[in-house]
């Protein structure tokens, strides 16, 4: 195998735009093979935004392969089934045929990542902004300062800079409905029992109004909740919750709603989608949703940038060139990503997800991916 940190003796120098779980993983790969990184986040410290997050087996082994699958698992569940009702009436609880996935909570995948970055030797530098990137594998921070470097990774999320500053050609729209996502005590004692409430409950309601929550609880203390709601609904798209609206609807979490209600920061979110004509420029790669911010409804956008970043790594360590070795990863690993995004895409627009029974073969494909082994290895007896 053609490491080029070998070949040439020294270690090559990698400069990552981002801190989220896409600019985490790659510093942290590259790192782990060799190469010198320093990881660029514009925020004054390294922290997670958003709520919670489900992780499948693709995701995991990135987790795996990069050191930090035990400290993550730790503090994280994998609820019975994945349920979902309609108008409050189970219509479907999905197993998936025994593939591994997880919730938790997004700052304790985000922590741990830090926490192995840290370990690895990942150079970290807080309010150190990107403001553009050069095909030749320079970084120009918001200070002013140019880097020069063996390769540049953006990973600074749907806005990128680095991006943007490099002309891609590219497609963005936005979906018609949105979310509030929020971490609330989980209080299952306090719930009632007209449900099992270790699931993940999907609860889709389309008459009188469409709303949705989708129930995930990430540990015993902490849920995930997500609800759902046109963006031209202003009660439902309403921050700080709309109680009243909420209960209505979903009269048996308001325990949880009413904590909902309490939290001041919270945020509607439309779906953002991009699409470009490539991922990659000379000695640039954009990894995560900078290069390919898609709807949640596979709950996959993380996952993809993960493995992405992960295999890139692969990529580098098996050819000399790095400008080769962007073009064959994006070649190789971005049909899947493709194939997600377009998918997932489908089903926000449909609301696909509320008929159950909806992860089939097709829509589990990026969560059956095996980064390390690189084939589809789930289920296990195919
Ligand atoms: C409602 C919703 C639910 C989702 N649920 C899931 C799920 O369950 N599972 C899943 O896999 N995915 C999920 N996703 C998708 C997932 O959140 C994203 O795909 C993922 O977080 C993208 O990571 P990232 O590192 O590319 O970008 P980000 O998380 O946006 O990180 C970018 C980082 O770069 C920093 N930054 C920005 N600009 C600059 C700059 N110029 N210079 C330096 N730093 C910069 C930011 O501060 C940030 O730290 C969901 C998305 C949504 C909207
Ligand atoms: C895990 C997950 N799945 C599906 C969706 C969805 O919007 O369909 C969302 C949004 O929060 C998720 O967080």
């Amino acid at each position: 195998m053609a490491n080029i940190n070998r070949t040439t003796g020294k270690a090559l120098r990698a400069h990552v735009a981002g801190a989220g779980f896409a600019g985490l993983t790659a510093a942290i790969a590259l790192r782990q093979n060799g190469w010198d990184v320093t990881l660029h986040e514009k925020d004054s410290e390294l922290r997670a935004f958003g709520a919670g997050i489900y992780l499948w087996h693709n995701g995991l082994r990135v987790l795996e392969g990069i050191d930090a699958l035990n400290d993550v698992l730790h503090g994280t569940h994998t609820p019975p089934a994945y349920e979902t009702w309609m108008h409050n009436k189970s219509v479907s609880k999905e197993t998936f045929n025994g593939l591994p996935w997880r919730i938790m909570t997004r700052s304790h995948l985000h922590n741990a990542l830090v926490k192995r970055a840290h370990a690895v030797g990942v150079t970290v530098r807080t309010n150190s902004e990107a403001v553009s990137a050069e095909a030749d594998g320079r970084l120009t921070l918001q200070s002013g300062e140019v880097l020069e470097a063996d390769l540049i990774v953006g990973a600074d999320g749907v806005g990128s800079k680095v991006r943007d500053s490099l002309g891609f050609k590219q497609d963005r729209w936005v979906s018609t409905d949105g979310i509030i996502r929020l971490i609330v005590p989980r209080m299952k004692d306090k719930l009632g029992d007209e449900a099992e409430w270790d699931n993940t409950i999907d609860m889709w309601n389309l008459e009188p109004r469409v709303q949705r929550i989708l129930y995930s609880p990430c540990n015993k203390e902490e849920l995930y909740l997500g609800l759902m709601a046109p963006a031209a609904d202003p009660r439902g798209s309403k921050v700080p919750l709309d109680l009243e609206v909420w209960v209505e609807m979903f009269p048996f979490l308001e325990p949880c709603l009413a904590e909902a209600a309490k939290l001041e920061a919270a945020r509607y979110d439309k779906y953002a989608t991009t699409k470009l004509d490539s991922w990659v420029k000379g000695k640039v790669a954009l990894v995560g949703d900078s290069a390919h911010a898609m709807c949640p409804a596979l709950a996959q956008g993380a996952g993809c940038a993960m493995v992405n970043a992960f295999s890139l790594a692969q990529d580098l360590a098996e050819q000399s060139s790095v400008e080769d070795a962007l073009v064959s990863w994006e070649r190789r690993i971005r049909p899947l990503t493709d194939h997600t995004q377009a998918l997932s895409g489908e089903y926000a627009a449909n609301r696909s997800l509320s008929k159950g029974n909806m992860f089939t073969n097709e829509a589990l494909e990026a969560a059956r991916y095996d980064p390390i082994k690189r084939v589809y290895s789930w289920p296990q007896n195919q």
